[in-house]
């Protein structure tokens, strides 16, 4: 059997790129500063990186699954095309009060559930122990804790940090820019 890989489970809005706000066109994704050099070290340092990322916007009918898939895409070519390739990228489309009926439901992929981490636990062999999980929200840091992520680490670049966010997370950083440095310093 394959040994297992340590991964980064990143979040997408707040963390990658700027959260507008249910993001779904290429022209309002916008990545973070210091975003894809950080990506760079990060897959150096022997790290699989995983995106796993709530878009409810998809339930609430803001948008369809092929514009998200349109714009992931975009997002994993133009991360390629400067060395980074992802191992894995999850999304959850799902909402309990979805107003698109397919998409209404009480799933365990929406974050704080940690569904989406679990299938990428199995597909991508994960060592969670050795893993981070890196968001803005309290619901990332919830996630990460019930897949049994190793570190849970909070970014400032997202949604305002709460108290409950804080609590939750072991390391609280800017942005995912600082991450790489602060693994190294143990
Ligand atoms: O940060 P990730 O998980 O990558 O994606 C979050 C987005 O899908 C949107 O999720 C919404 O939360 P609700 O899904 O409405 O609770 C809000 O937080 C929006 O501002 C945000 O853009
Ligand atoms: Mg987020
Ligand atoms: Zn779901």
């Amino acid at each position: 059997m394959a040994n297992k890989v340590p991964a980064i489970f990143l979040d997408r809005d707040g963390t990658l790129n700027v959260d507008h706000g249910y993001v779904h066109e290429i022209d309002n994704f916008q990545f973070i500063d210091g975003t894809i050099e950080a990506l760079q070290q990060l897959k150096q340092m022997g790290f699989a990186l995983v995106v796993v990322t709530n878009q409810s916007g998809i339930a609430r009918g803001m948008f369809t699954e092929d514009t998200f898939m349109r714009l992931t895409e975009w997002m994993d070519w133009s991360l390629a095309d400067r060395d980074v390739d992802l191992d894995g990228i999850y999304f959850c489309p799902h909402h309990p009060e979805a107003t698109v009926e397919e998409f209404r439901q009480t799933c365990d992929c929406r974050k704080p559930q940690p569904g989406m981490l679990l299938t990428a636990q199995q597909e991508l062999h994960i060592d969670m122990a050795a893993s981070y999980m890196v968001g803005d929200k309290l619901e990332d840091m919830l996630a990460g804790q019930a897949a049994g992520v190793g570190k849970k680490v909070l970014v400032r670049s997202g949604k305002p940090v709460t108290a409950e966010g804080e609590a939750a997370a072991d390391w609280v950083i800017d942005s995912l820019a600082a991450l790489p440095a602060r693994i190294k310093q143990g």
